[in-house]
């Protein structure tokens, strides 16, 4: 019953809807009427848009082009859907798209998508100081008395017919106050070619003079239907309809700090960092910085992250900043990028997660545990992470290379003899592997190394160095990399080979200070030079309420960390704040259950919506396990991070520090949260110990500065748990 009801009322507002655009139509068409020079196709094109004005959007008609003598801009609009600069072309002959260029009539007309395009980049430049991302302002050509839909490069080729529902699929962007700021910039950039105001409500205006150019012959009364030339009413009340449900885009998506908008416009004569503590909006610049590459280029992008979630997170961001370019972007985890780009070239790979951890268990019974790795550290997880991290994430083949190697983000101090049972444990290992033709990660990438460099890989593909081939591989126009200190130096050298030193080509997104896997590398050893303008650093904390961030700091102040440049950074930081509102409440219980409990009733006392906008999040795979108990039996909904992709569903999300990487949430819950964060024991702590304890920090600080609004830390009083580490993200 309540579904009829709703689709009546719906039925209801689409016909008062059709109504209100047939009035409203009828008296721009009335307006536009007036616009002497202008053709009668281009007058109902301008109808459809004075429509809007009536709406609150901003028109200016006919306008100057600076710089130039002759050259004028059509239109610009401004509106809640963001800003569109306008070419109406009148052309008798149908519009084509061939390739990537634009026909009519038999004849090629690239000129004109030129000049649009280069005019909108004037627009986008006055613009940025505003903080207006370039990503909002868009090119439109629109071809009166046609229907047409087609893009051509970063302009929307559109038919009179198509125009109207483009406009209104738009979103919410702007709101009002920002549209007559935007409307007035953009005023006083393109001048009127006589006195004109910013375009008021076509209603408004009834008894004024119109906004059409000098001269050209008037047109006799059209009637109301003539007016509405192939405007598609029905199509239009749809898209207004669906407009009308939706929630309005967050601000980041449109507005950047100017700082930001620039850096997404800045052209960079070859590979570029941009760096900057948690929070500071390095991921919103990149997105933007794609979005705007992908529609100012021909080419496809690719935006890679190590963590297999934050791809499907920042797919669906890149959706709602930028449809119409969002297919022109893949986004990938790394490792499925390399798994899926062999696969597509007929390379078999095996990769098989637990055979290849039964592969590494062999050999640490066979070779590891007898000799003298277990005095320096007893946990074979930790000589494991030697090899993936260190030996194999740096591609190193030859054991004089691992000698003499500096084992970045690794404190026990090897001697020679203790590299030499590494070396052995490692071919141990290797051998295993080959045996039952397994792949893991670091073959896949290496394999992919070598594919992209122009060679065979080998069909073992353990390392890579060295191995610079021919026929480099160039599959993408650019390669965006975020949270890049988690990369292997393979992994860099992967992504750097798929485009170069190319201009515009690699961006390298990140914070040493956030790592979150042992092991590291420098930019120099992966052959890749940034210098000058092409290193930039964020320091705005966009996120974290001042609270939130203070007890984050606090856990890595001691911490020195060394970027991906090399330079070594005191682990507290200057960050300039929003001064946000946040709080931290810490709940000290007697018991692991008493603890639970609490951490129970805070859920509980949250609202659908205030849940479904909140964080659990653990350090260990176990404690997730927990929890999902926990919860499920307490009835609360939970949403692993797992299958999370940054669209609104509802339950907690729960998941490891490891995961929650990138994401942000208005609420985070850490029980047990200092655990492991302290080397555990009254003795003195081992090199090792205190690695762990150090990393474990660094996850908490990650895990802590994903919280907005509020976070809830959790811990038990007087347990000394052992240190531990997150389980692979
Ligand atoms: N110009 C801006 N205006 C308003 N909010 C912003 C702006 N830039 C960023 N933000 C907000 O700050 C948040 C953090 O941005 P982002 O995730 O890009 O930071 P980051 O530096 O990549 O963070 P981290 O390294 O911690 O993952 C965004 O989700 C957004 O809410």
């Amino acid at each position: 019953m309540a579904a009829g009801n709703s689709a009546a009322r719906r039925a209801q507002q689409a016909r008062r809807q059709e109504r209100l655009l047939r009035e409203q139509l009828r008296a721009a068409g009335a307006e536009a009427r007036r616009w002497e020079a202008a053709s009668e196709g281009e007058r109902r094109v301008a109808a459809q848009l004075l429509a809007f004005t009536e709406r609150g959007w901003r028109l200016l008609v006919d306008r100057r082009w600076p710089g130039t003598r002759a050259a004028n801009v059509d239109m610009l609009l401004v509106g809640q859907g963001g800003v569109f600069v306008l070419d109406v072309k009148n052309w008798r002959a149908a519009p084509e798209v061939r390739g990537d260029a634009l026909w009519a009539g038999g004849q090629p007309r690239d000129e004109h998508a030129r000049k649009l395009a280069r005019v909108t980049g004037v627009a986008e430049g006055a613009l940025v100081a505003l903080g207006l991302s370039p990503v909002a302002v868009r090119p439109l050509m629109v071809f009166a008395g046609h229907r047409f839909a087609a893009r051509l490069g970063p302009i929307d080729l559109l038919g009179e017919a198509e125009l109207a529902p483009y406009l209104w699929r738009q979103g919410k962007r702007l709101p009002p106050a920002r549209v007559r700021a935007v409307a007035e910039r953009l005023a006083e950039v393109f001048p009127a070619y006589r006195p004109a105001a910013v375009s008021e409500p076509a209603r408004r205006r009834a008894a004024a003079p119109g906004p059409g150019g000098p001269g050209g012959p008037a047109v006799g009364s059209a009637g109301a239907d003539e007016a509405l030339g192939l405007f598609d009413v029905a199509a239009v009340r749809d898209a207004a309809l669906a407009d009308a449900l939706a929630a309005p885009i967050e601000r980041w998506m449109t507005f950047l700090h100017s700082d930001q908008a620039s850096l997404v416009r800045r052209d960079w004569a070859g590979p570029a960092r941009i760096s900057g503590p948690a929070g500071t909006g390095k991921t919103v610049v990149a997105l933007h910085r794609a979005a705007r590459l992908a529609r100012s280029t021909n080419g496809r992008l690719l935006y890679v992250t190590f963590a297999n979630n934050l791809p499907r997170v920042q797919r669906t961001f890149l959706r709602t900043l930028a449809p119409s370019v969002a297919d022109r972007v893949e986004f990938s985890s790394l490792h499925a990028w390399a798994g899926e780009y062999l696969r597509a070239r007929g390379v078999a790979v095996n990769l098989r997660g637990d055979a290849a951890e039964a592969a590494f268990g062999k050999a640490w019974f066979e070779v590891g545990r007898h000799g003298r790795l277990p005095e320096i550290d007893r946990s074979p997880q930790y000589w494991r992470d030697e090899i993936h991290h260190v030996i194999k994430g740096r591609g190193l083949t030859g054991f004089e290379q691992y000698a003499t190697v500096r084992r970045l983000r690794r404190r026990t101090a090897l001697r020679r003899a203790d590299r030499e049972a590494v070396w052995e444990l490692y071919e141990a290992y290797e051998r295993r592997r080959a045996e039952r033709g397994l792949h893991d990660f670091n073959d896949v990438l290496a394999m992919a190394l070598e594919r992209v460099r122009g060679g065979a890989p080998a069909a073992g593909a353990a390392g890579t160095a060295g191995t610079a081939g021919t026929a480099g591989e160039r599959p993408y126009r650019a390669v965006v990399v975020d949270e890049v200190q988690d990369l292997t130096l393979v992994g860099v050298r992967l992504l750097h080979a798929l485009v170069g030193d190319a201009p515009n080509g690699l961006l390298l997104v990140g914070d040493g200070q956030q790592a979150v896997y042992p092991g590291g590398f420098r930019l120099a050893e992966a052959g890749v030079d940034i210098r000058g303008d092409r290193a930039q650093v964020l320091r705005r904390n966009y996120r974290n309420g001042h609270e939130i961030l203070r007890a984050a700091m606090a856990v890595v102040a001691d911490d020195t960390f060394e970027d991906i440049d090399g330079e070594r950074t005191p682990g507290r930081r200057e960050v300039d704040l929003e001064y946000r509102d946040g709080a931290v409440v810490r709940v000290v219980a007697p018991s692991p259950g008493e603890q639970d409990r609490e951490l129970l009733d805070a859920l509980r006392a949250l609202t659908p919506d205030e849940l479904a906008d909140a964080a659990l999040l653990c350090a260990s795979k176990r404690a997730i396990d927990h929890y999902q108990r926990l919860l499920a039996r307490a009835g609360v909904p939970v949403c692993p991070l797992e299958g999370y992709a940054g669209s609104a569903v509802p339950g907690v999300k729960l998941g490891s520090y490891r995961r929650a990487k990138g994401l942000e949430f208005k609420r985070v819950f850490l029980p047990h949260h200092d655990e492991g964060t302290v080397p555990a024991g009254d003795g003195e702590p081992s090199d090792a110990d205190r690695e762990r304890a150090e990393l474990a920090r660094g996850q908490l600080f990650v895990a802590m500065t994903r919280a907005r609004d509020l976070l809830w830390l959790g811990s038990v009083k007087g347990t000394a748990a052992p240190p531990r580490v997150a389980p692979p993200g």
